[in-house]
């Protein structure tokens, strides 16, 4: 009996290896390089740290020290790591490589299978639903409530006595700035009327579970089922589960009420398509959760439905653009002439138009506009994505097997110097036409490219633009903390591992 048991111990385990390895896949990946993968484990030991900061390093060095492509186990987890522009265009560009790595599952629990993570026709029909949405006449709506939030918050900063204003928390500053944004303009509710409380602790909630998504990334056999057992893990996403999905049903309550109050007056006139007010001449409200409770009055989605999408939305819109926001001033904070350049153009344009920054007055701040795709290049805010393929994929540097997942490194793509002359310098007149035009198309994605590429990018870009905008013409930027000092770390999205200070020094306009 004894002797079976080992025999079997021994014998499982090596057929198990045989199996994964020295397969069709097996021998396929095993021509993609990459480090040692041991029996079994493969290179789950290599990334099994407990650092965020050390994964992020960790992955830099493989990716550098294999270029363009490299290959890892996870147990029987097969990962390709691509970063070279002509295999992102392969990727992004097919119509069947559009599944989400197994990465995306960890975030089921928060998301569920909202727009983000949701596969196959489910994507396809929230795709189509919430695409209206991002309409450019939509757009112009949106950036109304950035430019009077953005007024506001100016004249709050302005009121405080002292002429520097020294910012603590940077990313902090940047996120509340842009989920009030993104809770008015999306989701119609403003979050002056929510606990303030409850903001903050929704913020250190979606840090905390990006914490999680990380820490299970080279542990793929701890399931969402497994996670229960995970003791201290399971209590920081439950803790966090309850403060995310207490404050996006807050934001739905509050909606519903505002319909229940109008009498689905203004989501009737949305559904027809949206006509002028006779009383004040501007269209209704246009707000992203309106058009999801039209979709559910037709039966095209159900309240958990609407819960999962206003998750994805409140996640999505505001992280990403807070950390571009945050990366884009620290970066004008220390390149100076970069950061006159953009206040001559802005000021310019502000005072042309009234201080209003609208969608078209937006479209004169180009040398604005270059440095934010710059900062995007610098400190993309997606810096990696996983998609997953059931089917043999041919990229230029590798022929990749099914059922295989594909790790894709933005940000080492954006840093790649034969595309990019020194890739690490801060330089805005790179994305000059005359300097673009030769470029690799897929040398630069930011916002991932085809057919699950982000859907807000428009959206995204005028509202940096907006916001940025906004503080250059009111405050000189003074550096404190630089960003060649800060360590990055590999949460959902890339950010400064600790809190990052800045000077606001208030301009004297008299
Ligand atoms: C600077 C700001 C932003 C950046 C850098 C960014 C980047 C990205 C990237 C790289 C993806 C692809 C993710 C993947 O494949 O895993 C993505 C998807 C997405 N983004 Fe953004 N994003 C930004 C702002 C926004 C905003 C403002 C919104 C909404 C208002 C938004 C909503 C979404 C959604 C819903 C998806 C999933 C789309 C799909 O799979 O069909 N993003 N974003």
């Amino acid at each position: 009996m004894i002797l079976t048991c080992l025999l079997l111990s021994i014998i499982g385990p090596l057929i198990f290896h045989l199996m994964t390895r020295y397969n069709k896949r097996g021998r396929l990946l095993s021509k993609i390089p990459g480090p040692t993968a041991y029996p079994l484990l493969g290179n789950m030991l290599k990334f099994k740290v407990d650092n965020l900061q050390d994964l992020w390093r960790l992955g830099r060095e493989v990716s550098n020290d294999y270029y363009p492509i490299t290959r890892f186990w996870i147990c029987k987890t097969a990962i390709i790591s691509v970063r070279h522009p002509d295999d992102l265009e392969v990727i992004f560009q097919s119509h069947k490589v559009i599944d989400k790595g197994y990465i995306y599952e960890y975030l089921h629990p928060w998301l569920k299978t909202g727009l983000l993570t949701s596969t196959g026709k489910k994507w396809r029909q929230r795709r189509k639903i919430l695409t209206p949405a991002f309409h450019f006449s939509i757009l112009h709506k949106y950036l109304e409530i950035a430019n009077d939030q953005g007024v506001r918050f100016m004249n709050e900063l302005k009121n405080e006595s002292s002429d520097t204003i020294v910012v603590d928390d940077l990313m902090l500053f940047c996120s509340q700035y842009t989920l009030n944004i993104v809770c008015e303009s999306a989701m119609g509710v403003k979050l002056d009327k929510m606990d303030g409380k409850l903001v903050r602790r929704y913020k250190n909630a979606v840090r905390d579970m990006g914490n999680v998504v990380v820490w299970r990334m080279p542990r793929p056999y701890i399931t969402n089922w497994l996670m229960r057992f995970a003791r201290k893990m399971a209590k920081v996403q439950r803790d966090a589960l309850d403060v995310l999905h207490h404050f996006t049903d807050a934001v739905i309550q509050e909606r519903r009420q505002y319909h229940e109050s109008s009498d689905g007056r203004y989501l009737e006139e949305f559904a027809k398509d949206c006509p002028v007010s006779e009383q004040d001449g501007t269209r209704r409200k246009l707000a992203m959760l309106d058009l999801l409770l039209t979709a559910e009055r037709k039966g095209l989605i159900d309240h958990e439905g609407i819960k999962e999408e206003v998750d994805t939305f409140t996640f999505e819109a505001h992280d990403t653009t807070g950390m571009a926001m945050t990366f884009t001033l620290m970066l004008l904070a220390e390149n100076k002439e970069a950061q006159t350049k953009a206040r001559a153009e802005v000021t310019q344009v502000v005072d042309k138009y009234n201080g209003n920054l609208n969608a078209s007055s937006l479209q004169e701040l180009p040398y604005l506009e270059r440095c934010i795709k710059e900062s995007l290049r610098l400190f993309p805010p997606v810096a990696t994505l996983l998609r997953y393929t059931a089917d043999e994929l041919q990229l230029k540097n590798a022929l990749v097997p099914a059922d295989s997942h594909i790790m894709i490194h933005l940000y080492d793509t954006h840093r790649d110097a034969n595309y990019w002359p020194n890739p690490d310098v801060f330089d805005p007149d790179r994305f000059l036409p005359e300097r673009s035009a030769n470029r690799h198309t897929f040398a630069y994605v930011p916002f991932s490219a085809g057919p699950r590429n982000c859907i807000g990018q428009k959206l995204a870009m005028l509202k940096l633009k907006s916001l940025i905008g906004r503080i250059l013409y009111d405050f000189y930027l003074e550096n404190i903390d630089k960003t060649s000092d800060i360590t990055l770390t590999a949460d959902v999205i890339l950010r400064p591992s600790e809190a990052v200070k800045m000077k606001l020094v208030k301009i004297d306009k008299r």
